[in-house]
């Protein structure tokens, strides 16, 4: 199974001056973690890093330092996640029938969804790791007031891995592309091709390192394994 691993982004909601993804948890760099995790994932054969150039440097030293055995290919990011996997697509091996996105912000992944993922694709079309909500949601107006409650049955936190067959993902960023699509994940291409995304179960404790916050429960999840 082929990964790419969209890393390029500036950590704005982070509120450092570079990349979030080379900050340490636990004496690491949180692109080390994800690493660590998609080399010890045994479905994964190959992995495309998606960063930004001046951070090559940078990551090359970590994959070498982790002694990472699969290929490793890096693909320059775009100013967009979106554009970053788009260049990532483009840079998989013609052989690549079907991809798995995992984005290098959810350092926390473990080798098990990786693999569970990777199988789960081979019967499908597209996929992605979510978990049920567990809070109240509300839809709010701008001007501050609620105007729905969604029946929380049916509302599901969007993680990755989500996994993709290759060509139908190219076809739908293509269409995102001539269309001005703007979204946030790869399934959401997908849901506007009106191309059906199974959910498979995710991983509480799977998140995304966003902000500082995240950073120091990172940080405490990792202490516990
Ligand atoms: N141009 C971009 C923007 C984001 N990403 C990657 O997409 C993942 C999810 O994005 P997010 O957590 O939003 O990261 P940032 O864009 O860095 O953060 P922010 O939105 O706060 O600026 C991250 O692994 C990030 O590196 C990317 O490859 N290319
Ligand atoms: C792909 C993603 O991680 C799913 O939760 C997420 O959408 C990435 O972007 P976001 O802008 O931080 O939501």
């Amino acid at each position: 199974m082929h990964l790419l691993i969209p890393a390029a982004g500036t950590g704005k909601r982070m509120g450092g001056t570079r990349n979030k993804l080379l900050l340490q948890v636990r004496s690491q760099p949180i692109i080390a973690w994800t690493l660590k995790a998609a080399a010890a994932a045994s479905a994964i054969k190959w992995i495309g890093i998606i960063s930004q150039p001046v951070d090559w440097p940078d990551f090359k030293a970590i994959v070498a330092d982790l002694n990472v055995t699969k290929p490793v290919e890096f693909i320059p990011g775009g100013s967009s996640r979106q554009e970053s996997v788009y260049n990532g697509l483009q840079a998989l091996p013609d052989t690549a029938e079907h991809v798995l996105i995992h984005d290098g912000a959810r350092c926390l992944v473990t080798p098990d969804l990786l693999n569970s993922c990777a199988q789960a694709i081979q019967e499908c079309s597209g996929l992605i790791a979510a978990v049920p909500v567990k809070d109240t949601i509300k839809v709010v107006d701008k001007h501050g007031i609620i105007q729905t409650t969604p029946d929380r049955q049916q509302l599901w936190a969007a993680q990755t891995p989500q996994g993709f067959n290759v060509n139908l993902l190219k076809q739908c960023h293509a269409q995102g592309l001539r269309q001005g699509w703007e979204v946030t994940d790869d399934a959401a291409l997908f849901e506007r091709c009106g191309i059906e995304v199974r959910i498979v179960p995710g991983e509480e404790t799977n998140l995304k390192v966003t902000t500082p916050q995240d950073l120091a429960m990172a940080e405490f999840i990792l202490s516990q394994r």
